[in-house]
């Protein structure tokens, strides 16, 4: 039987005098890869920003794991277990690809800054599982070899990769990916498809992501939500959705070629 883990209900985002959202809701099934999609401008970034508490919500609810987590700060959002990556990569740039991924690891570390300073056994022995926890996540996504490297000296696709990594560290139930396949060229996407079909089975994960490319939401999502100047136009799966005639309006014909 099916089991919500997050549901949006009844969202509503106002922008001064623009509605962003109206009266958004949808139900993420534990276990689920869900798609949202929609236009340019559509909505689906300002959901997203009012589920990990960036934004309030003008009006509505989010609830996760059965419990209200409205308006719950950001940092507060990563440890009930909610990671997300984002539209345009953000990467540490002066970082290498192995310190971002510890990033992620920061809330878990259970040393204090004393032990720190004066590194103490608790904190090599943190250190330790912390590091070897990273490699193990850049082992999984076949970029290992680049640990050492300066983040931003990788390709499009492998920086995609590491931010997906960062946000594995947090040891989340649920990923929000916002357009992982933008920019990507066709080979990168399978690639990409695969590690989050893999990953989702291995952590266990519920994944809800945002995409503009149909043939990678036909290949990844169970179900979609089509959103269109902040309003839902369609619920289902992505295979009704491509010729469901208000989606097909709503998108020009963007699917054609898809
Ligand atoms: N902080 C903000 N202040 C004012 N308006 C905003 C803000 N954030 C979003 N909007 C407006 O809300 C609407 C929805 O934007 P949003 O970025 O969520 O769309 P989107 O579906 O993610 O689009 P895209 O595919 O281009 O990323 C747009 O009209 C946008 O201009």
């Amino acid at each position: 039987m099916s089991e919500p883990l997050l549901e949006v209900r009844n969202v509503t985002m106002k922008f001064g005098g623009v509605t962003a959202i109206d009266n958004l809701s949808f139900t993420v099934d534990r276990g689920e890869i869900y798609g949202l999609i929609g236009p340019n401008g559509a909505g689906k970034t300002t959901i997203f920003n009012i589920i990990t508490g960036n934004y309030f919500p003008t009006e509505g609810s989010i609830i996760f794991d059965g419990e209200d987590i409205t308006g719950t700060k950001p940092h507060k959002v990563v440890e009930k277990g909610i990671a997300r990556t984002f539209q345009n990569i953000r990467l540490f740039k002066s970082m290498t690809v192995l310190e971002n991924v510890l990033i992620g690891f920061h809330d878990q570390i259970r040393y204090n800054y004393f032990e720190a300073i004066l590194r103490l056994p608790r904190y090599h022995i943190y250190e330790k599982r912390i590091r070897a926890e990273a490699m193990g996540l850049l082992e999984e996504f076949g970029i290992a070899e680049f640990a050492d490297y300066n983040a931003t000296a990788l390709s499009y696709g492998n920086q995609r990769k590491v931010e997906i990594a960062r946000a594995l560290a947090t040891k989340p139930k649920l990923l929000l990916l916002d357009e992982p396949a933008a920019g990507m060229n066709p080979k990168e996407t399978a690639d990409l498809s695969d590690i989050i079909h893999k990953i989702k089975k291995d952590y266990d994960l519920t994944v809800l992501l945002i995409e503009h490319d149909m043939k990678f939401v036909n290949a990844m999502c169970d179900e979609v939500t089509v959103l269109d100047y902040g309003e839902k136009i369609f619920e289902g799966k992505p295979a009704d959705a491509i010729v469901d005639p208000r989606v097909v309006t709503a998108y020009l014909g963007e699917f054609t070629n898809a």
